[in-house]
């Protein structure tokens, strides 16, 4: 990789790498499911090579694209689904990282809620940049999946033209996406929102039963 800077890269690698053995350990990234990316300094993100195990990532598993999706590394496919990597740093120059996960509770109710999420009256919704309030309410839309990964691209263009601040999405049957300034940040949005599709699907089961 010409003119990367490697200690930098190797950092976010290791970030990314950990986020994935968490994930895992978690069951939200089975049988090579999700992807991950952070940004360097420069521009380009490092970003997981497709197809690989993302419980079980080593250093090889990344690798460099630019924010046009064009594999910097020679030899090396970037993920299936780098395009709803790089629209989301094209358009936001603050953001430092992104990551995919396919968890059954984020599938489950993608496939429950098909005209989107609503999260309302919880204290983690304060896990989210901007909420200070449980009373905020967070709006998390639900895409049809599509093989066609510059199309749904572009469904998420026009979402985030209308809701700018919006913290993740989800896509029906498929999984969820989010972000944030850091690895670190991005993966509490992860967290949270897991904890919240879990409350989510056992309200769901209480008034099926009341
Ligand atoms: C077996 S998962 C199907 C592809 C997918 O949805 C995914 O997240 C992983 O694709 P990648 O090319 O990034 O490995
Ligand atoms: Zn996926």
């Amino acid at each position: 990789m010409a003119d990367v800077d490697e200690s930098r890269f190797d950092e976010l690698a290791g970030q990314l790498i950990e986020a994935g053995r968490f994930f895992f350990s978690r069951g939200w990234v089975p049988a090579t499911s999700g992807n991950f990316s952070a940004r360097l300094d420069d521009g380009r993100i490092v970003l997981t090579v497709s197809g690989r195990h993302k419980g079980r990532l080593e250093r090889d598993d990344l690798m460099l694209a630019d924010l046009d999706g064009r594999s910097l590394s020679p030899g090396r496919r970037p993920s299936a689904e780098t395009g709803l990597h790089t629209l989301l740093y094209r358009r936001n120059p603050q953001l430092g990282a992104v990551l995919h996960t396919h968890s059954a509770r984020a599938t489950v109710l993608s496939m429950r809620r098909p005209q989107g999420v609503w999260l309302r009256d919880y204290e983690v919704l304060k896990a989210f940049p901007g909420i200070e309030t449980h009373t905020s309410q967070v709006h998390l839309p639900v895409f049809a999946n599509d093989q066609d990964i510059g199309r749904l691209a572009a469904e998420v263009e026009r979402h985030l033209d209308r809701e700018p601040a919006s913290p993740g999405y989800l896509i029906a049957g498929h999984g969820l996406y989010t972000w944030g300034e850091t690895v670190s940040d991005a993966l509490r949005h992860v967290e949270a929102l897991e904890f919240l599709f879990e409350c989510e699907l056992l309200q769901t089961r209480f008034d099926s039963h009341e």
